[in-house]
């Protein structure tokens, strides 16, 4: 029981899912009779639920992706597994497949508000004891706990996006990452295979916005605090509506939000923001009635965090003092002359 307690403390010593999701793998891995670990990722496309691994060994290492997971090569439809399909229609704790050719899996579904997106699977060569059992799923209870305080520390109370420190943190790691792919040539074949493919004239990038509520203080002052608040919320599932699920909603305090857009084309980004905008436009918010908002973007391939986030925010700056209600472009409010270039300074850092 030792190793399994020194794991346990190692495992609940990340503050990050995807590496906690490697140490919980890594500590089943170690239980005799274990032949196999990976972590499912369990996601919907155009309607069809499909799976595809998220952690699995390979070459006796753990390895994760964090590509898209709607495009990746390796997704199957989740009817191909069929005892976990009916698991996760029924909010079941766990499914056992028919053994086959020596092979008995497990399958443990990781739930949290009622949605699940993560399941772990674990493969033995014979089948599982009522001890085996047990002891898995202490291990896996743990690691669901600690997985749901973990989200709970990274989500904002009031709507449940994520929380301003999230975006800190996962901001300044998503443009690391997308510097190291730029200067890196052995990482190009990589991003290219992860990403959708892109129209030949349009690249496929990243985007930031920056979401803000037209004159929300009215909103408070006329109808009150608890109602600006119903705003809030009502506004964070509508960005929720409006956005795939490999993109990033963070609420970055008090009626602003913040978009990250992965592995789209420019012309999408503005489709699918201004889409937003139309649908917070013809909401009826209870008792306020209409309210709209105002929105600047910016591709983050270019700058440290600190630059493409002051870019986001002069062009929401102009949007708002040109009527408010609409998307703006950083890149075409520089082009057109409308604003100057903010000059580059790495000297700032506020991450
Ligand atoms: N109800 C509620 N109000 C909030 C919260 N956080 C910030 N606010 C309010 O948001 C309002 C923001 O007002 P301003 O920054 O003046 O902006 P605005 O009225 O939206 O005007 P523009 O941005 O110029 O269109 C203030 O009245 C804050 O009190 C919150 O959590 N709940």
């Amino acid at each position: 029981m030792k190793p399994i307690l020194q794991n346990l403390v190692e495992m609940t010593g990340h503050r990050d899912h995807l590496r906690l999701e490697v140490s919980v793998l890594s500590t089943l891995q170690k239980l005799s009779s274990i032949t196999e670990v990976r972590a499912l990722e369990l996601f919907t496309d155009a309607g069809v639920p499909y799976v595809r691994p998220r952690t699995w060994v390979d070459n006796g290492q753990l390895v994760s992706t964090d590509s898209e997971a709607a495009a990746d090569p390796r997704r199957e439809p989740l009817d191909n597994y069929p005892a976990l399909r009916g698991c996760v229609d029924t909010h079941g704790e766990s499914a056992l497949a028919s053994p086959r050719k020596g092979r008995y899996v497990l399958w443990l579904p990781v739930w949290m508000h009622d949605k699940v997106s993560t399941c772990l699977e674990i493969t033995q060569s014979r089948p599982f004891s009522a001890h085996k059992l047990d002891v898995l799923m202490g291990v896996f209870q743990v690691y669901q706990n600690y997985q749901s305080l973990l989200d709970y520390s990274e989500r904002d109370a009031l709507t449940g996006l994520f929380n301003r420190k999230t975006f800190d943190e996962q901001f300044s790691r998503h443009t690391m990452s997308g510097l190291a792919s730029r200067t890196s040539a052995a990482n190009e074949s990589l991003v290219a295979d992860e990403s959708p493919v892109a129209n030949e004239h349009e690249p496929v990038q990243q985007w930031l916005a920056v979401v803000d509520i037209d004159h929300f203080k009215q909103v408070n002052d006329r109808f009150g605090h608890l109602y600006g608040d119903e705003v809030l919320i009502l506004i964070a599932n509508i960005l929720r509506s409006s956005f795939r699920s490999h993109d990033r909603i963070f609420r970055f305090g008090g009626e602003e939000f913040v978009v990250l857009l992965r592995s789209t084309t420019l012309s999408t980004a503005h489709k699918v923001f201004n889409r937003f905008r139309l649908a917070v436009q013809e909401y009826n918010f209870p008792q306020v009635g209409r309210v709209t908002v105002s929105l600047g973007f910016v591709c983050t391939t270019k700058g440290s965090p600190v630059e493409i986030l002051g870019q986001a925010d002069q062009a929401l700056y102009y949007a708002k003092e040109h009527g408010r209600n609409q998307v703006c472009f950083y890149d075409d409010l520089v082009a057109n002359g409308h604003l100057a270039a903010k000059v580059a300074n790495d000297d700032v850092e506020l991450f």
